[in-house]
């Protein structure tokens, strides 16, 4: 059974305690492998490595903690398969989806990072004849990083590469659910020649070593994406302790369609933003608003081309949907689907657990799962699911598509279909969201500000913002 170990000070190492996890496959529903239980010594120590680490490494020229970060995503890249499989068993995702998403993104995260460091530059206001401004950007010193389980390695890496990148030393905990590709991490990063101490990987679970990261006193800022309960209370924790805090949480995303969208690619592209890893992506558009005219329509061929989204054995090549993430989050999904039916739900498809003969007969799948006729401020319809459950519902004016979107406490991401530019844009400038895609979904470019606005969380990743965020500014003025 495969037991994995904290990577603590360049080496793995047991949690002090000796206590570990089970690890669960969810396609299986078996233990296969065991993980830390780490605890505030594990903490303690993975934080005095970082401190003992930080002063060469900041030192170190921005090219030259490049260059190291490059060579690990040369390493992520060239460990393709062996890291989306291990992926695919620690979540239930398709093999297929770890293979063209979770791990190159997890690679371009570390090559992107690499290089922007390099591109870092300061900036300068200058006061003609009277002073100049320039404004230097300092590592903020050890920062925790702490991630979920939906995709797992693709959002660790996220959150550590641009922390490395400026000169910060990391203590990361990725989630103790889905713990595998970390692990596999800091093998390539001792490899690669990370030196000692500069990132330390630290598993187990939320409240025993999440926690402890958070509350260290030696630890400058957090970057966080999970639940927005976990961030509520993290903020909690953080703030009055003054530590810089990035949190990206929930959400619950309108997706809009309007009558004149290229039908075909709308359809097409909503079975994606509504099921792609089973639903549990916080980008994912869970409330789908059709235009009156296109209603049927887009009813129709929705539920047509629903019945090509394969579920089954993540690692056949056909499928399309794996497992949900663990026993207790399969619950969590069939307790909303009750409650639809309770609020008065009409149920278009799906539904139901589905059992998959063979190896994963004690797996956690579910239906891809549609309802429609539920008023749009009822708790389906505000509250985050995560799972593969969506709700279809007409609306006649543009008013009345932004006054549903915007309906509820999140303000993550949205999606518009329509061929009218100028509607467009229009009606995403009124959107409450920090991402708005027109006639796309999911699509990324690294430099651009990603985060969400309410309960979806606070500040920015991507690009400048993290870099920014890693760091303190210090405006030196001088008198000319
Ligand atoms: N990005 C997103 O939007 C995500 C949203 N969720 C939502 O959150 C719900 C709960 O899922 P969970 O797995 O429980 O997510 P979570 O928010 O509890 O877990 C995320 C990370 O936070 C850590 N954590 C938990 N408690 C902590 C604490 N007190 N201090 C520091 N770190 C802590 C966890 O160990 C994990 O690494 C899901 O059902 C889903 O609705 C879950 C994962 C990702
Ligand atoms: O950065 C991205 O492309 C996607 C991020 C997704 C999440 O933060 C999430 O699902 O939690």
């Amino acid at each position: 059974m495969l037991r994995i170990q904290n990577y603590l000070n360049g080496q793995l190492v047991p949690p002090q305690a000796g206590r570990y996890l089970d690890n669960v496959d969810p396609a299986t529903g078996q233990v296969y492998g065991q993980i830390p239980d780490s605890g505030p010594e594990d903490v303690a120590a993975a934080v005095a490595a970082a401190e003992a680490a930080l002063p060469a490494w900041r030192a170190l020229p921005a090219e030259d903690r490049g260059r190291l970060l490059v060579k690990i995503a040369d390493l992520i890249d060239a460990s393709l398969d062996h890291l989306a499989r291990a992926e695919s068993q620690d979540n239930g995702k398709p093999l297929s989806l770890a293979r063209v998403m979770d791990i190159p993104r997890a690679a371009s995260n570390f090559h992107f990072f690499g290089t922007a460091a390099g591109h870092f530059a300061t900036e300068a206001h200058v006061q003609e004849g009277v002073a100049v401004n320039y404004t230097v950007r300092h590592p903020v010193g050890v920062v925790g990083c702490i991630s979920p389980w939906n995709l797992p390695l693709y959002l660790f890496t996220w959150k550590i590469a641009p922390a490395l990148a400026v000169g910060c030393c990391v203590v990361a905990k990725p989630s103790e659910i889905t713990p595998a590709t970390a692990f596999l991490l800091s093998e390539l990063c001792i490899e690669a020649g990370l030196p000692a101490g500069v990132l330390n990987i630290i598993h187990g679970n939320g409240p025993n070593c999440g926690q402890a990261i958070v509350e260290h006193p030696s630890i400058k800022a957090i970057s966080f994406t999970g639940g927005t309960a976990t961030g509520r209370h993290l903020a909690r924790t953080a703030a009055p302790m003054f530590k810089k805090l990035s949190l990206e949480l929930g959400g619950k995303n309108p997706n809009i369609i309007f009558a004149d969208c290229d039908l075909a690619a709308a359809v097409a592209t909503s079975i994606r933003s509504s099921f792609a890893n089973q639903g549990q992506i916080c980008l994912c558009g869970s409330r789908i608003f059709i235009e009156r005219p296109i209603y049927e329509a887009f009813k129709t061929e929705f539920l047509k081309q629903l019945q090509d989204q394969k579920i089954g054995d993540p690692l056949e090549a056909d499928t399309k949907q794996g497992a949900l993430v663990s026993e207790a989050h399969l619950h969590k999904v069939l307790a909303y689907i009750k409650l639809a039916h309770e609020e008065g739900g009409t149920l278009l498809a799906g539904g139901h657990r589905v059992t998959v003969p063979g190896r994963c007969e004690g797996g956690y799948f579910l239906e891809p799962t549609v309802f429609e006729n539920l008023p749009f401020d009822c708790r389906t319809n505000q509250e985050e699911i995560f799972g593969p459950v969506v709700t279809l519902t007409p609306f006649d004016t543009d008013e009345e598509a932004l006054l549903m979107a915007n309906s509820t406490d999140y303000g993550l991401s949205a999606t518009i279909w329509t061929r009218d530019l100028q509607r467009a844009h229009r009606v995403a400038h009124q959107l409450h969201s920090g991402i708005v895609w027109i006639n796309t979904w999911l699509h990324r470019d690294l430099r651009t500000p990603f985060g969400g606005m309410k309960n979806s969380g606070v500040g920015r990743e991507g690009g400048l913002e993290a870099l920014r965020f890693f760091t303190e500014a210090q405006n030196v003025c001088v008198k000319l």
